[in-house]
């Protein structure tokens, strides 16, 4: 089968690596925003499904290829779903990782280990193109609890900080693969890739 060309709507190196890995086995050759000029999107909406729609649109309008978005992040439920949508940019705008793994960990003093539940969620959205009427949306979650300090170098974002209950470790201290199984990103993908699979077209 000859090879799809597919837009990753994402400028997140981390996002790109995980989605490539997950990608590989399929018919698609990967191609990520940054890399075909696609200007960033405004994330304005409140939810992730809204902001994923929003960035694989803009990304299939400015290339005329197909586009997977992911919208994603952490809420934290001691802080009542926080930081939520708002997961890149927690510390402000062009806060880094570790400024907003420092704001949460911040924020989160004092909590103790009972309280510190939160779930990673992820929102993939497939257009085929950009006035696509019926695009694939697919939804992950993954459970886990805020450290108190951070474990770890793999990973991004808020990994270092997110333990996995059953592995005994940190996301940063999972294999990139073992990650890419058991997280809201994988699950969604599994998701993603089984309705495309449905598909008769592309
Ligand atoms: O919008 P794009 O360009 O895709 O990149 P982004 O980093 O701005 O992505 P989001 O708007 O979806 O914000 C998601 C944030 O949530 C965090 N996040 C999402 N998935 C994560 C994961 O697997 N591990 C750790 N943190 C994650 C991380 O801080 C991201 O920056
Ligand atoms: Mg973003």
């Amino acid at each position: 089968m000859p090879e799809q060309r597919l837009v990753l709507a994402s400028n997140n190196a981390g996002k790109i690596r995980e989605l490539g890995d997950l990608l590989a086995p399929m018919h698609f050759l990967v191609e990520a925003q940054g890399d075909l000029g696609v200007p960033e999107a405004e994330e304005p909406a409140v939810t992730f499904v809204e902001n994923a729609l929003i960035k694989a649109r803009n990304a299939a309008s400015h290339t005329g290829l197909p586009a997977l978005a992911d919208d994603s992040g952490l809420a934290v439920d001691a802080l009542d779903g926080a930081p939520g949508v708002q997961s890149a940019r927690y510390a402000g705008d062009g806060a880094s990782d570790a400024d907003n793994v420092r704001h949460l960990l911040d924020a989160m003093a004092g909590i103790p280990e009972a309280g510190r539940s939160a779930q990673f969620h992820c929102v993939l959205v497939y257009l085929r193109h950009a006035l696509d009427p019926t695009p694939i949306i697919c939804h992950g979650v993954w459970a886990g609890r805020i450290l108190t300090e951070p474990r770890g170098e793999g990973g991004f974002g808020y990994d270092p900080v997110f333990w996995v209950p059953g592995k005994d470790c940190s996301a940063a201290e999972l294999a990139r693969s073992e990650k890419s199984r058991i997280s809201h990103r994988g699950k969604a993908l599994e998701g993603l890739l089984g309705s495309l699979r449905g598909r008769a077209t592309l």
